[in-house]
């Protein structure tokens, strides 16, 4: 890794050079997130990451305050951080009031770090020098002159962080341009604006920019808080009025309402400012990034974030799916695949007969010549969802119903399923000293269920254990089905989750379950809906069963048998 300034290499391999600058600060200020808490490791994933991705520079945390990023920079600098296009930043503040430079400890972690950039924050806003330092307004100019200087002399690039940067500007707008103006005259290359508190909104703080580039005569860079929802926006405004360096954290990670989302940044830079911001082909890598990051943040990805969520494409109403069916840019922004997102077409009570087709084309089955199929379906996904059901995160058992109509409109191909209920019963037994022990222990209460089916002309009873009754069902038909049907023993219940749908009175409330499977390689989510938990259970469970039988290659001897009911 480079150490000093001279060895940083001037071309750095992104289209614009050094005239702009994507700067995350994911480790850094995105880690100040409430919930987050990453591990060293961690932190070099997520690093190498963004380096992937390609952003310019990436600040690793700050050294000599937190002993984790201390050692973060210490294993880049030993070679655990090969980066391909960023260079590391380390953070910290300018030197303490009334001591000498190079007796700051602090700044000397700064240098220790080896990172070859450094971003100091600095006071820019006279009630923060006077309250919060509790020092002189010249004293400030000289702290950040003096460790902007001490840190060049020592080969250090340097970047200045203007906290409350406008809250300033707008008390005492002079006194904030002498801070970027000391930074600049002690050898600083960026002065970057911070909406600290996030209070800004996009006009004022665009016309901002606009007056600091007029008069301050530097380069300026900006720092977005999302306390207004404006994260995003107030950054793009800012690059719209000048800003050349613009600071983001991945998924808009950061302290309180979060930061400027690095992803819908990047996206708005590229596809609509249409600026080059990342090597080529690096677009498509968004999504992955994001949700990789998410991941290593231990934070369930935002579905509906802009560009990289999951939902970002997805269209419920039919007549966004009728116009899609005919041009799928009639309702994107852009084409999915241009940020290595999807589109999804969901399957509601809102669906008309364009989603049926679209969706089922998604899942493989061509309806195009259909329409008497697709009506069908549409008929019963809209009286079901009516009862509760929820076919939108349930596309198994929607591709069930679609092959379920198929069979039904089609007298020669009639439908095929692997076995037929007879009957099912299941059992919840209390401690015999009817003493349960409070808490989540399953092992005091025990549940059995006895399934009874038909697998074409046999007759299969079969007992099963588990720690509730559904876990109990679950067991019993695969213990009847494993046997005739191998690819089974591959399955397993991953997720299950119950929601009580409300009725007119608590009693007549029913019941909507959704069961996830895997078999490995592939997950499916199915539903069912009843009064009764169990039963609403069972669909759930028959549908998910179903689905991996006739989604599995079947062996000869399953295959071949008849699977029709017999009665
Ligand atoms: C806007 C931002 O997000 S900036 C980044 C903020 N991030 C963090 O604070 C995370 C890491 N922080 C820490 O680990 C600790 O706060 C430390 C190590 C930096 C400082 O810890 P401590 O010395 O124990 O003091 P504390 O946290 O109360 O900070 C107050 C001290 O910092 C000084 N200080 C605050 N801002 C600055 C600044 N921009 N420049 C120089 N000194 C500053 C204050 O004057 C005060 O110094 P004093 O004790 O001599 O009066
Ligand atoms: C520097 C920084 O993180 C801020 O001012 O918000």
């Amino acid at each position: 890794m480079p150490s000093a300034a001279s060895d940083v290499p001037a071309d750095t391999g992104l289209p614009l050079g050094d005239t702009f600058h994507v700067f995350d600060t994911t480790l850094r200020d995105g880690a100040q997130r409430e919930g987050i808490s990453y591990s060293v490791t961690d932190k070099l994933a997520v690093a190498a990451l963004l380096d992937e991705l390609g952003v310019g520079f990436i600040e690793g945390g700050w050294p000599g305050a937190l002993p984790k990023d201390t050692e973060f920079f210490a294993r880049a600098a030993a070679g655990e951080l090969p980066l391909r296009t960023a260079q590391l930043v380390a953070f910290g503040s300018t030197r303490r009031a009334g001591l000498a430079v190079q007796d700051d400890p602090q700044v000397k972690a700064l240098l220790d770090s080896q990172a070859p950039v450094v971003t100091l924050v600095a006071k820019s806003d006279v009630r923060h020098v006077e309250r919060a330092l509790r020092t002189t307004l010249e004293e400030n100019l000289a702290m950040v002159a003096d460790t902007v200087r001490y840190l060049t002399d020592n080969g250090r690039r340097v970047f200045i962080d203007c906290e409350h940067f406008f809250d300033g500007f707008a008390a005492d707008a002079d006194y904030g341009l002498r801070v970027g103006e000391a930074a600049v005259a002690a050898g600083a290359d960026v002065v970057v604006l911070c909406d600290t508190n996030g209070g800004q909104l996009p006009g004022p703080l665009s016309d901002t920019v606009a007056e600091v580039l007029r008069r301050g005569g530097f380069r300026v860079g900006i720092h977005c808080q999302d306390d207004t929802g404006c994260a995003v926006a107030n950054s793009i405004a800012a690059v719209q009025a000048g800003a050349t360096h613009v600071q983001c954290t991945a998924n808009g990670y950061g302290e309180r309402a979060g930061n400027a989302d690095l992803f819908a940044v990047l996206g708005n830079l590229i596809t609509k400012l249409e600026l080059p911001v990342l090597p080529p082909g690096r677009l498509a890598d968004l999504t992955r990034v994001s949700h990789a990051i998410a991941e290593l943040a231990n934070i369930a990805p935002n579905t509906h974030q802009a560009y990289v969520g999951s939902s970002a494409f997805s269209h419920k109403a039919g007549l966004h799916a009728s116009a899609i069916k005919v041009d799928p840019d009639l309702y994107n922004h852009l084409d999915p695949d241009a940020v290595g997102n999807d589109m999804h077409i969901l399957i509601t009570e809102m669906a008309g007969r364009a989603s049926v087709e679209l969706k089922a084309k998604e899942l493989g089955l061509d309806l195009s010549q259909r329409p008497e199929v697709v009506q069908t379906v549409v008929d019963t996904v809209k009286n079901r969802e009516a009862q509760g059901f929820s076919y939108e995160a349930a596309d198994a058992s929607f591709e069930l119903l679609i092959r379920s109509a198929l069979a039904g409109a089609d007298a020669a191909e009639p439908e095929r399923l692997p076995f037929r209920l007879e009957s099912y019963r299941v059992i919840v037994e209390s401690p015999k000293n009817g003493k349960a022990v409070a808490g989540p222990s399953s092992s005091e209460v025990t549940s059995e269920a006895t399934v009874k089916i038909w697998v074409g002309n046999t007759r299969v009873v079969a007992t099963g254990e588990g720690n509730g009754p559904v876990h109990a069902l679950d067991s019993a038909l695969r213990l009847a089905l494993e046997p005739q049907f191998p690819p089974l023993r591959s399955v397993e219940l991953t997720d299950y989750k119950v929601r009580i749908l409300a009725g007119h009175a608590g009693t007549d409330s029913i019941t909507r379950v959704l069961v996830t499977s895997t078999d490995g390689e592939r997950d499916w989510t199915t539903v069912g809906v009843h009064a009764n938990v169990v039963e609403a259970s069972w669909q759930a469970l028959v549908d998910s069963v179903v689905y991996a039988v006739q989604s599995a290659d079947q062996p000869a001897s399953a295959s071949d048998q008849q699977m029709q009911p017999t009665e």
